[in-house]
């Protein structure tokens, strides 16, 4: 492992380069290489059973991978420890919300900022102040400022989700990797995550995994397509709806 390189104009800042892994000679994923623009939103789609999450396991360090590598911001992340990944700028949210119950929500949004790794180089006076606004700044993005003191368990399926987004958020995190944020919506709630997710694009480079081609057509953002652990396709929604391999593979599923 090299020693950590410092952020270079380097225009991605997520680079996946031939990752394999392996479980007991089973190949989850086979040479997977791709690319993300800092800033951009990026659709991860496939079959169940493709490796969409074997592989924000393996950018994160929560899978380790037998071949290839990750490079985040410059620098070569293969197989560190999550800690050390988390503590470099990546977040993930999984498909269960994983927010505290017996907390308020702006309390949640606090907690998490407070893992802000940037926040705690200045840990002086203004820096209370300044978290307190980043979470006001928050609750509104997410839309949950009218239910700043509910506590979380109260909140309903789709504010718990957008709750959690938040706190991915609050962590000052560059590259949030969010699995299925709509699993469990009706419609006008999938409808406001693609907005909500939109809001953080420029500050923050996303990766999205969903099933539900609806909200991928309203994320509107490139689609990379997986099969068997493998890369298939890559284009917009258009480009990869039209193509006969990804209908082959996927596109003629229901949602699942
Ligand atoms: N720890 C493990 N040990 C062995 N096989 C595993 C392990 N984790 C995942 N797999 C297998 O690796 C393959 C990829 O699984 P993964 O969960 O990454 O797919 P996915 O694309 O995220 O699927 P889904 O959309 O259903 O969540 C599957 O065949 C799965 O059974």
């Amino acid at each position: 492992m090299n020693a950590y390189t410092p952020v270079t104009p380097d225009p991605y800042i997520l680079k996946l380069d031939g990752i394999t892994v392996d479980f007991d000679g089973f190949k989850a994923i086979d040479n997977f290489s791709m690319t993300l623009e800092r800033g951009q939103l990026r659709v991860l789609i496939g079959p169940n059973g493709a490796g969409k999450s074997t592989l924000c396991d393996t950018i994160i360090g929560r899978v380790q991978s037998a071949a290839g590598t990750v490079t985040f911001n410059g620098a070569d992340i293969t197989n560190l420890p999550e800690f050390e990944i988390v503590r470099r700028g990546i977040c993930r949210k999984f498909q269960t919300p994983g927010v505290l119950p017996s907390l308020t929500v702006r309390d949640n949004l606090l907690v998490s900022a407070r893992r802000d790794r940037r926040w705690w180089k200045g840990l002086g006076h203004g820096a209370k102040r300044e978290e307190a606004e980043k979470v006001e700044a928050l609750l509104d993005k997410i839309g949950l400022t009218e239910r700043a003191e509910t506590f979380a368990r109260d909140l309903a399926h789709g504010e718990k989700q957008w709750l959690e987004i938040g706190m991915v958020v609050a962590t000052g995190a560059e590259l949030l990797l969010l699995d299925e944020p709509t699993a469990g919506m009706g419609p006008n709630e999938t409808s406001k995550t693609a907005k909500l997710i939109h809001s953080l694009l420029g500050d923050h480079a996303v990766l999205v995994i969903d099933h539900d081609m609806a909200f991928v057509e309203e994320l509107g953002a490139k689609v990379t397509v997986m099969h068997q652990g493998k890369f298939l396709k890559q284009g917009s929604v258009a480009d990869v709806r039209a193509d006969p391999e990804v209908a082959a593979v996927y596109l003629g599923r229901a949602k699942e």
